[in-house]
């Protein structure tokens, strides 16, 4: 048997308005795992806390509570909610990647070298990792007119499919989801779905947030459901 790639143990995030004296609860109590070669879903009504599941585990926000632990390919287990920044930082460049559902990237930056960019920071020379980012953007139906245009002015379809090809190049072992194939057409959407269940099969584990029904049926290994918490305030 596997063991799990990811472990999360009564993860909890909550975020306090002081205007308002409110406590707002983004997540509570949250137990999932994810395994090698699987892709575990979170499904749920919006705002129960989904996305912010992922950004804690990325470290995007700070968990409140709970224990996140992550296991590397030697065996050696990180608790990524009481982690250093270092230490995120190291396992962002090459275990633990991240598709979000926008696309934030410098400015003048061509979409070929965002695509690219993982890989060289992880060593890759520029002409492998740049064809290896062209045969992604062409397999995920972006227009070669666009490879040198930066993606600040694309679509929502086009910026997606580029936050897809940046996510999946160096197909790190443990890849966070949200919602990817959201702003995509039938076709595209079809050819990621493709893609994830390539990656999945060579040992990548998934965590995903898939607001379609259809998508957890043909992707997901487990499905996690989370209910949404109540808004405190106090007088
Ligand atoms: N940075 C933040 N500051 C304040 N509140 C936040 C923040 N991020 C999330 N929240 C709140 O946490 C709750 C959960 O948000 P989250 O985006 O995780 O939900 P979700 O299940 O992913 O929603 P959706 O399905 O609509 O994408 C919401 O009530 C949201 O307003």
């Amino acid at each position: 048997m596997n063991s799990a790639i990811l472990t999360v143990e009564k993860l909890s995030k909550q975020f306090f308005l002081h205007e308002q004296q409110a406590a707002i609860p983004s997540c509570a109590e949250v137990d999932l795992q994810v395994f090698p070669k699987e892709l575990t879903a979170i499904v749920g009504p919006t705002g129960c806390g989904k996305s912010s599941v992922l950004k804690c585990i990325y470290r995007t926000y700070l968990p409140g509570a709970g224990r996140i632990l992550y296991q590397n390919e030697a065996g050696h287990t990180t608790d990524l909610a009481q982690a250093s920044d270092h230490r995120v930082l190291e396992l962002r460049l090459r275990d633990i990647g991240f598709v979000t559902q926008f696309l934030h990237c410098l400015p003048r930056k061509p979409a070929l070298d965002v695509v690219s960019e993982p890989l060289l920071l992880r060593g890759e020379n520029r002409e492998t990792a740049r064809d290896a980012a062209a045969d992604l953007l062409r397999l995920l139906n972006v227009p070669e007119r666009l490879w040198q245009v930066p993606p600040a002015t694309f679509s929502g379809g086009e910026k997606q499919r580029i936050n897809l090809a940046r996510g999946l190049i160096s197909q790190p072992r443990l890849l966070l989801l949200d919602e990817p194939t959201a702003s995509l057409d039938p076709d595209t959407s079809e050819r990621v779905i493709d893609l994830l269940t390539t990656i999945k099969a060579k040992g990548v584990g998934m965590l995903a947030v898939f607001h379609h029904p259809e998508l957890v049926r043909r992707l997901a290994d487990r499905v996690v459901e989370l209910i949404p918490q109540k808004t405190l305030c106090h007088e």
